[in-house]
């Protein structure tokens, strides 16, 4: 088993993604199975897949769970269609996703403020057959600077991922220099200078780009880290990536945000993927 023991990970911080973690278990359980394995952070895609603007009641339950665990969000993806499913996003599709994008940025923006959370992810779309990809360009700029100014209105970032071909065909921004690419496009757009580079080393990875590379290159962009191992997107230590080497790279590159642990559980409860990481290092200081 690969070391990742305090001396490595002193002063980095995990979040457990609890929509791929701890799925056996409901919503409200979550935050609380997440304390119970030791952590003190997670994150989440949108949880209300089919609303952009869920009942308060809810939005209410889900932060109470938060808080009764004494957990953090540190990090929440706005709407983004059926995902889990076969969406990846709903900013740059034209017509009633994109409205429905812009009508979960309040609600997004407000329900992680209310929690702390200092990052948005906004999922940038699969292309849609028939659809200019200039159109859905255009679309998805005009949005991500609405999301933007609500990432700033909570002292967020706003969050740029590339996700893997293999498992994302329609999704156009499958490199790091495509996801930086929209980075450097909304922050000169809106003169804010707060969106960042989701440095997604899964799926980086499953697109055969150099990890060494990116994030030598990009560390200094980069709002967030996830993590899984590869192939197979699961613990670190279940594939072949180096992990953590990568995550003392990233350490030495400077990076000092939160490391995102969005990895399958494998066949075992999720309370049993987390071996890799000594329990003296899951809580964040
Ligand atoms: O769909 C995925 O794989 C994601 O990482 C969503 O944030």
């Amino acid at each position: 088993m690969t070391d990742f023991s305090t001396d490595q990970a002193a002063g980095r911080r995990y979040t457990v993604n609890l929509s791929i973690l701890f799925t056996e278990l409901p919503l409200l359980e979550r935050p609380a199975a997440a304390a119970a394995a030791g952590f003190t952070a997670a994150e989440l895609w949108w949880p209300w897949i089919d609303a952009p603007e869920p009942p308060s009641a809810e939005r209410d339950a889900l932060k109470g769970a938060f808080e009764d665990a004494g957990v953090r969000l540190t990090g929440l993806n706005f709407y983004a269609g059926r995902l889990p499913g076969p969406d990846r996003g709903a900013l740059s599709l034209p017509g009633e996703e994109s409205e429905r994008f812009r009508a979960n940025i309040a609600a997004a923006a407000d329900f992680a403020g209310s929690l702390g959370c200092g990052a948005l992810n906004a999922l940038y779309g699969n292309r849609v057959d028939g659809t200019d990809p200039a159109e859905q360009d255009a679309i998805a700029l005009t949005n991500l600077q609405l999301a933007a100014r609500a990432a700033d209105r909570i002292g967020a970032v706003l969050l740029i991922e590339a996700l893997n071909r293999a498992e994302s065909p329609r999704y156009p921004l499958a490199s790091a220099p495509a996801a930086i690419e929209v980075v450097d496009r909304v922050n000169a757009e809106t003169g804010l200078g707060n969106a960042r580079f989701l440095m997604d080393l899964y799926h980086l990875a499953m697109n055969g780009e150099d990890l060494p590379t990116v994030i030598d290159r990009y560390t200094p962009r980069t709002g967030h880290v996830q993590i899984a191992d590869n192939p197979g997107r699961g613990a670190p230590g279940t594939g072949s990536l180096p992990l953590a080497d990568l995550l003392r790279r990233l350490d030495k590159a400077g990076y000092g945000g939160w490391i995102g642990l969005e990895y399958k559980p494998g066949d075992g409860p999720s309370a049993a993927a987390f071996d890799w990481l000594p329990p003296a290092d899951r809580a964040a200081r």
